[in-house]
């Protein structure tokens, strides 16, 4: 892929995108990007890789960094994740600070603000789900995080899943970029190779079909990807960590399996553009997210 020059005046830059788990970070990333590279789900810690979100504009570019939600670790996986998400904040050119306009700031966020002590890149506050809420509920909560990170602080009010407020963000982060070249071709939406975001869409089923333990257990390889002319074939493993729970993903049946491998092969037709045949496994890895080889090998690796 050929990377163009950039044209005089061309802003470019690496933005993180950092918060609590499941404030709405992946949906900004997409509602920003115009595309659906990130996945979604209401179970928090959905995010687990840094993923980057392209958005090209004629005189600028955005590296949209999506992190996984900032957290006190439980698990190696957890500490993983975490160090991840800090080490993209620290080496950004800007960090959108994303707090869920829904609920007051809580013990969660009080984590964030320390974290984020002594980061020298601008900081955009944002917060989203404000659809959520009246004008009027929204002012108490938006004061309970000024008083968490600073009271003097202004935070831009968006919606990412309903698209309101969004420009006056881009245009502030678009004006803060140092001058600099395309980093990726023009035409690019993420970084992610397919075979990863493949991976993403059945992992996305996965946590929208089940709860509590099931979707933070769940891991997906992609085995093999045969492109052929008018189809392309696909094998993947979805893995957990007990028994029981191959049961519940299996289903009655295997009706649980069957539909976490339609929806998915939905969003993949989306993503590739033709048929795909979706053929999926279910493997236990007994405390996979315990085992630093295991994460190795799924790609949660530490980042610098
Ligand atoms: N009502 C409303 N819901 C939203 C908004 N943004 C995100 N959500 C929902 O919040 C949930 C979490 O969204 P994600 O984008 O996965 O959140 P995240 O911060 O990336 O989550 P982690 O990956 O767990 O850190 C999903 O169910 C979204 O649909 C919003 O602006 N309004």
């Amino acid at each position: 892929m050929i990377i163009p020059e950039a044209p005089p005046g061309f802003r470019s830059g690496f933005v993180a995108i950092v918060g609590r788990p499941n404030v709405g970070k992946s949906t900004l990333v997409n509602r920003l990007v115009g595309e659906k590279v990130a996945i979604v789900s209401p179970t928090a810690q959905t995010t687990r890789n840094r993923l980057r979100g392209i958005l090209t504009l004629p005189t600028a570019q955005i590296i949209l960094v999506d992190t996984p939600g900032i957290h006190k670790p439980q698990h190696r996986l957890g500490e993983v994740l975490v160090h991840n998400a800090r080490s993209a904040a620290g080496s950004a050119d800007g960090i959108v600070l994303v707090v869920d306009g829904s609920v007051e700031a809580g013990a969660g966020d009080r984590f964030i603000a320390e974290s984020l002590k002594g980061s020298k890149a601008p900081v955009w506050p944002v917060l989203n789900k404000v659809d959520r809420r009246s004008r009027n509920q929204v002012e108490p909560i938006r004061e309970s995080y000024r008083k968490l990170f600073d009271p003097e602080l202004v935070f831009y009010e968006i919606s990412a899943l309903k698209g309101s407020g969004i420009e006056p963000l881009m245009e502030s982060i678009i004006s803060s970029l140092p001058e600099g070249p395309y980093y990726y071709p023009p035409d690019l939406f993420t970084d992610q190779p397919e075979r990863f975001i493949m991976g993403e869409l059945v992992r996305e089923q996965v946590l929208l079909a089940t709860r509590e333990e099931v979707p933070h257990s769940v891991a997906v390889v992609i085995d093999k990807v045969e492109e052929g002319e008018t189809l392309t074939r696909v094998l993947a493993t979805i893995m957990v960590e007990r028994d029981s729970q191959k049961i519940i993903l299996i289903g009655k049946g295997g009706q649980m399996l069957k539909a976490i491998g339609t929806g998915a092969r939905h969003q993949m037709q989306k993503l590739v553009g033709h048929q795909i045949y979706l053929q999926l496994f279910v493997k236990v890895k007994e405390r996979w997210r315990q085992s630093d080889s295991t994460l190795r090998d799924l790609g949660y690796r530490r980042e610098q």
